[in-house]
């Protein structure tokens, strides 16, 4: 039997619905949400995220700006645009998009945007917060992933979740966040030997390695929840890090490449700009 889809692209569009009315009663009370996007240079997938965040901001009333820097920008010309933004009262969020031009540092930057405004949920101070399930805004993806295991009513406590990758952005908050959820947790990375070991053992798989269709049928236990975070292109299609058309036979749930993970990303932005928003308020 083909597993059943989890369709993020729905669950986005409903989450969106109701953070609309949220932002219309936030404005209401003299508080318009704003989020400051800054994209540095010319990479064209990060225009194309960009613009959707923009588009989404405006579809539920949220006022977003956007500054843009060229691809030769000086870290000290992004951190002195930072500081500005910290020091916004109507900026509630701030998103530097990654990936950055070679000659800035990641972590500088991420570790200069005010943890308060700090709605990627990349700051150390609020990885910490996560590590320790205290208060605070959660990396975009990895909570986007576990709001779609709920929805579909998917059991994380005492289920063993094999986490394939270990990005700061996904892979290492997505594990942590399913340990949060009471799941044994397994990380499966370049240096591991026989992953497929690992990936059989899973009752969640979950996947972020950016490598185009290499989990296959035979790599996934009978019934297994699949969740596929890679973006990749091949022959211009998108496709993800696992085979839909053969592992969508083993597999209880799945999710699509487009259509599954991507979609939550924004809307989980959404709402951690909402909840800064609220905290102002
Ligand atoms: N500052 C950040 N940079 C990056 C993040 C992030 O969370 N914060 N994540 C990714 C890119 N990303 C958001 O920025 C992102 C990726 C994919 C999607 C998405 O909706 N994908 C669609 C397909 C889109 C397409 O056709 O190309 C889907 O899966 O259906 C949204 C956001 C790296 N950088």
């Amino acid at each position: 039997m083909s597993a059943a889809l989890l369709n993020g692209k729905e669950l986005a569009a409903k989450k969106r619905e109701t953070m609309k009315k949220e932002v219309s009663k936030l404005i209401e009370a003299g508080i318009k949400p704003g989020l400051a996007v800054i994209l540095v240079g010319d990479n064209q997938a990060s225009k194309t995220y960009v613009r959707s965040k923009q588009k989404a901001c405006e579809q539920i009333g949220i006022h977003s700006v956007l500054t843009t820097m060229p691809e030769d920008t000086t870290e000290e010309v992004l951190l002195a645009e930072i500081d500005r933004l910290n020091e916004d009262p109507d900026i509630d969020g701030i998103l530097v998009q990654l990936p950055l031009p070679s000659q800035i540092s990641e972590r500088a930057v991420i570790e200069r945007i005010a943890p308060e405004k700090d709605v990627d949920g990349f700051h150390p101070v609020n990885i910490g917060r996560m590590m320790t399930k205290d208060k605070t805004f959660l990396p975009c993806t990895p909570f986007g992933i576990v709001e779609m295991l709920k929805e579909a009513d998917i059991q994380m406590a005492g289920k063993h979740v094999v986490v394939v990758g270990r990005s700061n952005i996904v892979g290492k908050p997505v594990g942590q966040l399913l340990l949060n959820e009471d799941a044994t947790v397994t990380y499966c990375h370049s240096r591991t030997d026989d992953i497929a070991n690992f990936t059989k053992q899973a009752d969640i798989l979950i996947v972020a390695v950016g490598r185009a269709k290499m989990i296959k049928a035979s790599d996934v236990k009978e019934g297994a929840v699949v969740v596929d975070v890679g973006m990749n292109r091949e022959d211009g299609k998108l496709c993800g890090d696992v085979d839909f058309d053969e592992v969508r036979e083993v597999a209880s749930h799945i999710t699509p490449v487009p259509g599954g993970v991507g979609p939550m990303t924004i809307t989980m932005l959404l709402e951690n700009t909402i909840q800064s928003a609220k905290e102002r308020a």
